[in-house]
């Protein structure tokens, strides 16, 4: 599996978790996963980050479960040791990159420029993050983009909302979309499972 298969597989959004407590861990991911979606992306932005991945990962196996704000190689490292598919960035460091190689796992860094692209490309990765998508221009900088990186294929992120993620996925340089909006955390801390499995449902079109 390369950084590309994960973005397709991912089609049409991967969620953008934040798990402040085990507890939620398994009932958010089934949640959504009942609503359609296989792929998840678990921010290291909680205490319990990083133990979700692992038991989201033994639990449901047929997912792939990616750590995301992955800041520096440590976390890398620790997202790789704990279970994770794949891990994703909000921008592109050159020892990120490095470490990626090392510990062969697909990163998919956060670009923000023409000059972000080509660093990425240099190290073999060709499906990356657009971070922050809509503030960076949203799909008027994937159209720019497309032109001399025809061959890249973007996730873009940050700002994508029930209102426009349509428009990003008919895009041909867009292979999925990252949100938070469809695992809202106010949901989460209220255990309202079955109101996000309607709202994956209504974004993937499947229910399970
Ligand atoms: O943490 C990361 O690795 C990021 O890249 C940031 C997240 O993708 C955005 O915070 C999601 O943005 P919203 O859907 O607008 O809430």
């Amino acid at each position: 599996m390369n950084h590309r298969d994960v973005l397709n597989r991912a089609n049409p959004v991967m969620p953008v978790m934040v798990i402040e407590q085990i507890e939620q861990a398994l009932p958010l991911a089934q949640a959504l996963y009942k609503g359609g979606i296989e792929v998840f992306e678990i921010t290291l932005r909680s205490e319990c980050a990083l133990e979700a991945i692992t038991l989201i990962k033994k639990e449901m196996p047929q997912c792939l479960v990616g750590a995301g704000t992955v800041l520096n190689p440590q976390q890398l490292q620790q997202a790789s040791e704990a279970g994770s598919d794949f891990v994703l960035t909000p921008g592109l460091t050159e020892a990120l990159l490095k470490q990626s190689k090392e510990v062969d796992i697909p990163l998919i860094p956060g670009v923000a420029s023409a000059g972000d692209v080509m660093l990425s490309l240099s190290y073999g990765i060709d499906a990356m993050k657009l971070f922050p998508a809509t503030v960076l221009g949203g799909e008027a900088m994937l159209k720019a983009l497309s032109g001399p990186f025809a061959e890249v294929t973007f996730c873009p992120t940050g700002g994508i909302n029930p209102d426009n993620y349509q428009s990003f996925l008919q895009l041909p340089n867009v292979a999925c979309v990252g949100g938070s909006w469809i695992a809202p955390t106010s949901f989460v801390n209220e255990g309202r499972w079955e109101d996000i499995t309607r709202l994956a449902a209504e974004v993937t079109g499947k229910a399970c």
